[in-house]
């Protein structure tokens, strides 16, 4: 069986790797991703200066998967190129960037170009845990404006982080924007599907502090429209990649985004709670059920998803 996969030039022999935000905002976090059986490393997305975030508690694991409200705490993005420039491994490393406006983040991107490093920038367009900043994923027109103003300044291969969309007028809009970027080479979908509120019974309380209790969900609530926001783009995008994201927890889940088109497959809530064994589990559990199924390779079944 071969489960490796190669795109724009990178090779990694798993499909599967972290999704930003999780174990990647400190050097040792992203050590033990490296480390790990992870294909590939994203770190936590960076602004210009460090941040520390939201309030505490920001995170909680439930039932059927996370709530979170991190607001963005990283180490500023100095760090992380820091991190990239001393970066050797042949895994390949993505660097997240999500600067507090677009010129901070046409800064960071501008000497991530000058510093002509492998890694490739996956552009964050969708955190929905800023207090009062909407989520620049669903302002159609101002994403064309960044895209272009990213295209210019940075002017190499690069990458968005998407939110999660929930109606076909969307799907198609947001599709027509990042066609019209040839440098945009990949989209990861999706991100957190943005401010949910988690109730706890017996405290009658919000569980998380931050904006009254409302923060970016993941886990089981969100794979069906993980999938059909993979789906949907890998329909509507030419030529250019769909990293899956969102509920992934198991190989079935794995299996699934790559059905709907994923070219690689990111964790987010079940490497937080498990740990980067969730990697070897993970994999082991797709091979056996490409090995049911009698699939040697990845794109024997990439984007085959059946309809009715
Ligand atoms: O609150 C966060 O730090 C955060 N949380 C998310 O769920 N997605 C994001 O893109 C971000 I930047």
């Amino acid at each position: 069986l071969d489960l490796s996969v190669s795109w724009l030039g990178m090779k990694m022999s798993s499909p599967l790797f972290n999704a930003s935000g999780v174990y990647c905002r400190t050097r040792e976090e992203l050590e033990l991703v490296r480390r790990s059986a992870a294909g590939a490393v994203v770190t936590k997305s960076c602004t210009l200066e460090p941040r520390a975030g939201n309030p505490e508690p920001r995170y909680r694991r439930t039932a059927l998967g996370s709530i979170n409200s991190m607001g963005l705490p990283n180490e500023g993005y100095r760090y992380y190129l820091d991190y990239a420039q001393a970066y050797e491994d042949a895994k390949p490393l993505f660097l997240s960037v999500s600067g507090m406006t677009l010129d901070d983040t046409l800064t960071i991107l501008a000497e991530l170009a000058a510093l002509k490093l492998p890694c490739l920038p996956e552009v964050n367009l969708s955190c929905p845990n800023l207090p009062g900043k909407p989520q620049l994923g669903y302002d159609f027109a101002a994403s064309a404006e960044a895209l272009e103003a990213i295209s210019r300044a940075y002017a190499r291969p690069f990458g968005v982080k998407l939110p999660p969309y929930f109606d076909p007028a969307h799907f198609a809009a947001m599709a027509a924007v990042l066609n019209a970027f040839p440098l945009l080479r990949f989209v990861t979908c999706i991100n957190s599907v943005g401010n949910g509120l988690v109730i706890d019974l017996d405290s009658e309380s919000a569980v998380i502090k931050p904006k009254g209790g409302l923060g970016g969900l993941g886990g089981d609530y969100v794979l069906p429209t993980a999938l059909a926001n993979v789906r949907e783009f890998a329909v509507l995008l030419a030529d250019k990649q769909v990293i899956g994201c969102g509920g992934v927890k198991s190989g079935a889940e794995a299996f699934m985004h790559i059905l709907a088109g994923a070219t690689a497959v990111q964790v987010g809530t079940c490497l937080h709670e498990e740990g980067v064994s969730a990697f070897d589990r993970i994999e082991a559990e797709l091979a056996a059920i490409m090995q049911a199924k009698g699939y040697q390779r990845l794109d024997e079944f990439r984007g085959r998803l059946k309809t009715l």
